[in-house]
């Protein structure tokens, strides 16, 4: 086999690739009857490849990786000290890889870089959709997602197609939808939900109550890559390499629709 790419994006979307197929291996060794089994195998061996593949290609970047203790302890040295970190999700939406039949779960490949222009750091990233058979990165983004017209009705009233966790909702956000006329798209995974924003099958994405820097690091590198509009629900910046992984909210939307779900989240989330 020849040497990966040797730029960063590339070789994110080559890594996100290759342990995508893995994992749709996997499945089809496995098979569905022992969800915890494949739940397991799925993270490990993912993770595995990745880790393998960065001390390869990659060794004097430091990793962290949700699989990983030792890179998510808070204040773990080698990554908060490093200049180029890559953030993992070797297995995003582990609940729906164990689900015959869905589609809605990522790998997530990041790297955040000391001194990057961008307010959150990440200068590369690649998520893999396997069971949809694409991967989205950041070395060719995605075009800005078009209007549909079932999005743009003739009276200008749009609908809008909010993402939400299918398991884990934020309890505000009926309440939210209501008020902003919009209707929830239940669905696994950051990187699936955050893909579905990119791509236009959805308009917004609003998570809130818990999630880590790998949940979202690679998506929001994409998203950000696309022209799409990813922050805080309160309207920060997202950061990424901070000593404590935990980054429990984010709302990725269309440009357009960014003030009026951010007033909302204001009024809702408090
Ligand atoms: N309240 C919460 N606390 C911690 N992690 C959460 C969470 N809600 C969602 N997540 C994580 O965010 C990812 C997407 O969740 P969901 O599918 O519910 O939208 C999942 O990652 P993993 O599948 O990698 O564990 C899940 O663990
Ligand atoms: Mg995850």
């Amino acid at each position: 086999m020849g040497s990966p790419p040797t730029i960063d994006g590339a070789f994110a979307r080559w890594l996100a690739t290759r342990a995508g197929q893995a994992l749709l291996d996997l499945r089809t060794e496995m098979g569905f009857a022992d969800a915890a089994a494949l739940k397991a195998a799925g993270d490990q061996a993912s993770h595995d490849l990745i880790r393998t593949e960065l001390a390869t290609w990659r060794p004097g970047d430091a990793v962290l990786s949700e699989e990983d203790e030792g890179s998510r302890a808070a204040g773990s040295v080698s990554r908060l000290g490093a200049d180029r970190v890559w953030i993992i999700d070797p297995l995003d939406g582990t609940r729906e890889f164990s689900e015959e039949g869905r589609s809605d779960w990522a790998v997530h490949v990041a790297l955040w870089a000391r001194n990057a222009p961008s307010p959150h750091g990440l200068t590369a990233g690649a998520v893999g959709l396997p069971a949809q058979h694409r991967v989205l990165g950041t070395d060719y983004p995605p075009a800005y997602p078009p209007m549909t017209v079932e999005a743009a009705t003739a009276s200008g009233v749009r609908t809008i197609r909010l993402a939400a966790s299918r398991s884990r909702p934020p309890a505000f956000l009926t309440d939210l939808a209501d008020d902003v006329g919009a209707h929830l798209v239940p669905m696994g995974s950051a990187g699936a939900k955050i893909a579905a924003v990119v791509t236009g099958e959805v308009d917004a994405y609003i998570h809130a109550g818990g999630q880590y820097e790998w949940d979202s690091a690679a998506p929001v590198a994409v998203a950000t890559a696309t022209g799409l509009h990813a922050s805080r629900i309160d309207g920060s910046a997202l950061k990424y390499n901070e000593t404590d992984p935990r980054l429990p909210d984010l709302l990725v939307c269309r440009k357009d629709l960014a003030s009026r779900l951010l007033a909302a989240l204001q009024k809702h989330s408090g």
